[in-house]
């Protein structure tokens, strides 16, 4: 059973509030049997997901599947509706209903999906059914932006995903540079369940599309996707859509969580409103970087528009807070982790870092087509560093064999062990040059 009312005095130390600034009602004491929760308990599927990326090339059709699938579009800044391109990650949720008239209505059609604000048995809407739907899956889209120049958000959201959705338009020949890179980054992050869409089905003839699903297969082989399944959809005519929803309850296995430990949230988003580290960061006049964590009281707990009493892990969670917004604004808090008071990770400005460079560049044409070759890291030279959803610049200050020792611009608050991914600034964007790496010792 876990239970927890946090008093005043937790917080007394907050770099960014003071007293008068908490909520004056006595925020209300929930127990929560944790022994028995799961992520299908009831209360839980409700109201939580568990993350879902959306990877792919640029225009392949990554918000387009989201919103055949979730019913709600996740491109919600003016300059992405001018640009009809994503450039922060996006999110969504959707409920995903299996028809319990086993008989009457067949798969993939006994599959449906609607928002997370649906209730958990509704109707089956096929004509003549009227059996109750079960809900049997609860997800959260996090829709990466495809374009090359935007790969470090993409690996900000990488951090987060249990599992991910490939998209592959088929109007294109595969793969695409950021078919690759955003394969290798998932890879990367150790995701195993993978399901390939080749999208835009309907703008191709039935033998383009098979000839195509052929190239699909031969570039992910050797991949951690080599087995995954290869769906043909039309996201923007909703063709084939209960088939992924199918697909995502029978081949996504439900990501194993932990109920008991103390409380760790990755921030991916940040807006006015929320122990966060590394912090405020201020440098002395020597140059030396201090952190100063920031304290609040939890004032609010949702899952887009679910409120929850408790959060268990899993799916994206917004945390209101009664933090001063001008620190949170505009997603200043990236990168940052929040937890219970005292229970956070180190933070660190030094890693020590085994890693494997990638054989080939990814995610850039090349004009004979040949991928140029990674050279290897040299002393000095400034990468750009991803560890967890922070993304900071670090400087090696050497290298010997497959260890590195990097110097970050930024402190992270991360664990030893944690994923890391280094890009190389290449013709002025920045790419993936190094592939399974972990940190195994730092200095804080
Ligand atoms: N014909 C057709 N067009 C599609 C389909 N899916 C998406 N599109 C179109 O392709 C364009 C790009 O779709 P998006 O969903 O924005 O692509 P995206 O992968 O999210 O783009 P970025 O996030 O910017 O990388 C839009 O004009 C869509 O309407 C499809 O199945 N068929």
């Amino acid at each position: 059973m876990s239970r927890h009312r946090p008093s005043r005095s937790e917080y007394s130390d907050s770099s960014s509030d003071n007293e008068d600034d908490y909520p004056s009602e006595i925020t209300p004491t929930i127990e929560v049997d944790t022994s028995s929760l799961t992520p299908l308990s009831a209360q839980v599927i409700s109201k939580q997901p568990f993350c879902l990326g959306n990877i792919g090339h640029v225009a392949h059709g990554k918000s387009t599947i989201v919103k055949a699938i979730s019913s709600v579009s996740t491109v919600r800044f003016q300059h992405e509706r001018v640009r009809a391109i994503t450039i922060k990650l996006g999110y969504a949720n959707a409920k995903i209903y299996k028809c319990e008239n086993e008989v009457g209505c067949p798969r993939p059609g006994c599959y449906r999906s609607y928002r997370s604000d649906k209730e958990d048995s509704p109707r089956c809407e096929r004509s003549g059914c009227n059996s109750r739907m079960k809900l049997v899956r609860h997800v959260s889209f996090v829709d990466c932006p495809g374009h090359n120049i935007l790969m470090a958000t993409m690996l900000t959201g990488a951090a987060v995903m249990d599992a991910a959705l490939l998209l592959i338009a088929g109007n294109e020949p595969c793969p695409q540079p950021q078919t690759s890179e955003h394969l290798a980054a998932v890879e990367i992050m150790e995701l195993d369940h993978i399901i390939i869409l080749q999208n835009k089905v309907d703008l191709m003839e039935k033998a383009q599309a098979l000839a195509h699903q052929e190239s699909i297969s031969a570039f992910v082989k050797g991949t951690v996707a080599e087995s995954a399944p290869i769906v043909p959809v039309s996201a923007q005519l909703k063709h084939n859509i209960d088939a992924v929803n199918e697909y995502i309850v029978t081949r996504i296995p439900i990501p194993m969580r932990d109920f008991v430990s103390a409380p760790r949230l990755i921030i991916i988003r940040s807006f006015d409103h929320i122990e966060i580290r590394p912090g405020v960061m201020t440098k002395d006049s020597t140059g030396r970087t201090h952190c100063k964590p920031l304290f609040s009281r939890i004032v609010s707990l949702h899952a887009e528009a679910n409120t929850l009493q408790f959060a268990v892990p899993g799916g994206l969670i917004s945390v209101g807070t009664s933090i001063d917004p001008t620190l949170c604004i505009a997603d200043r808090l990236i990168g940052q982790v929040l937890g219970s008071v005292g229970t956070l990770p180190q933070i660190y400005t030094e890693l020590e870092i085994s890693l494997f460079l990638l054989q080939r560049l990814l995610g850039v044409k090349i004009a004979d087509q040949k991928q140029a070759k990674v050279t290897k890291l040299r002393q000095t030279e400034l990468l750009l560093v991803n560890i967890g959803s922070a993304c900071t610049g670090g400087r090696v200050l050497s290298v010997n064999a497959n260890l590195a020792r990097i110097q970050l611009t930024s402190p992270a608050c991360t664990k030893i062990g944690e994923k890391v991914t280094l890009s190389r600034r290449i013709e002025k964007h920045w790419r993936l040059v190094v592939g399974r790496t972990k940190f195994f010792a730092l200095d804080s």
